[in-house]
């Protein structure tokens, strides 16, 4: 049977999974993917210091790598049931764009992946970190700091890619960099810590403020300095008080 020439067109203009499909926050089965990344997940994930931590997997927790992947929370803690900031885009996309063999079929993924790079470009100009840092061994195949990565042709590796954008690529990213937010118990140490400072800014100035002016009322009225207060106060106590004391 001879096939229709539109639907011959469909077939090569589609993904091998058919047309580019999309359902932005439609899977209705995995809630916590119908949202994307936030603002302030990019700004936690940023203070991720540790680049890698063993396995150096998709398991690993308080790994800036992990998480910026997206396998653990915003905060680098790792829990199987978490998607975030790369992965969670993908998911969100709920279509081509969610399943690893298509998804460089839909042209978010450009974006998502250059904005990724930034996200990492980022954290290597915030820590300048040595290679030292990059594992040597026991990470997966391909992705010890000597391997290639595959599949880059011509063959570079992980140690040649472990450089910011401008010495790498020549262009820089430019992003205005959320801040992070105070967590609660920040909020709290801070507001103690200035109840504290406020308390002792009050002692110090009513502290001066008395001593001024009692050397105000000693200068003006000598005889109301301490020294005479105790004659006249012992003078109160002798039961003849016209007697002399000297
Ligand atoms: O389930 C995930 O975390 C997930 C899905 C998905 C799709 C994709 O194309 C990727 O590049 C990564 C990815 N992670």
């Amino acid at each position: 049977m001879a096939v229709p020439p539109t639907a011959i067109g469909k077939r090569h203009t589609g993904t091998e999974g058919g047309p580019i499909r999309r359902n932005p926050a439609g899977n209705v089965a995995r809630p916590m993917v119908q949202r994307l990344p936030a603002p302030q997940d990019v700004a936690q994930c940023l203070e991720v210091g540790l680049f890698d931590t063993p396995p150096f997997y998709s398991n690993s927790t308080n790994s800036f790598r992990n998480t910026v992947e997206g396998y653990s929370d915003p905060t680098g803690r790792y829990d199987p049931a978490v998607r975030s900031l790369h992965n969670l885009a993908h998911l969100f996309l709920n279509g081509t764009g969610g399943q690893t063999h298509l998804s460089p079929n839909d042209p978010i993924f450009v974006l998502l992946h250059t904005f990724t790079d930034a996200v990492f470009d980022e954290w290597l100009r915030r820590y300048n970190p040595d290679i030292s840092i990059f594992p040597l061994e026991n990470a997966p195949i391909g992705h010890n700091r000597q391997y290639n990565m595959v599949p880059f042709w011509p063959p570079v590796t992980n140690t040649e890619m472990f450089v910011t954008a401008p010495d790498n690529l020549g262009y820089a990213y430019e992003v205005q960099w959320p801040s992070q937010a105070f967590s609660v118990t920040e909020i709290i140490t801070i507001t103690v810590v200035a109840a504290l400072i406020l308390v002792a800014i009050v002692f110090v100035v009513t502290t001066c403020f008395i001593r001024a002016r009692r050397n105000k009322d000693e200068s003006n009225q000598p005889l109301l300095s301490d020294q005479y207060q105790r004659y006249a106060e012992e003078y109160e106590k002798l039961s003849n008080p016209s007697q002399s004391m000297v």
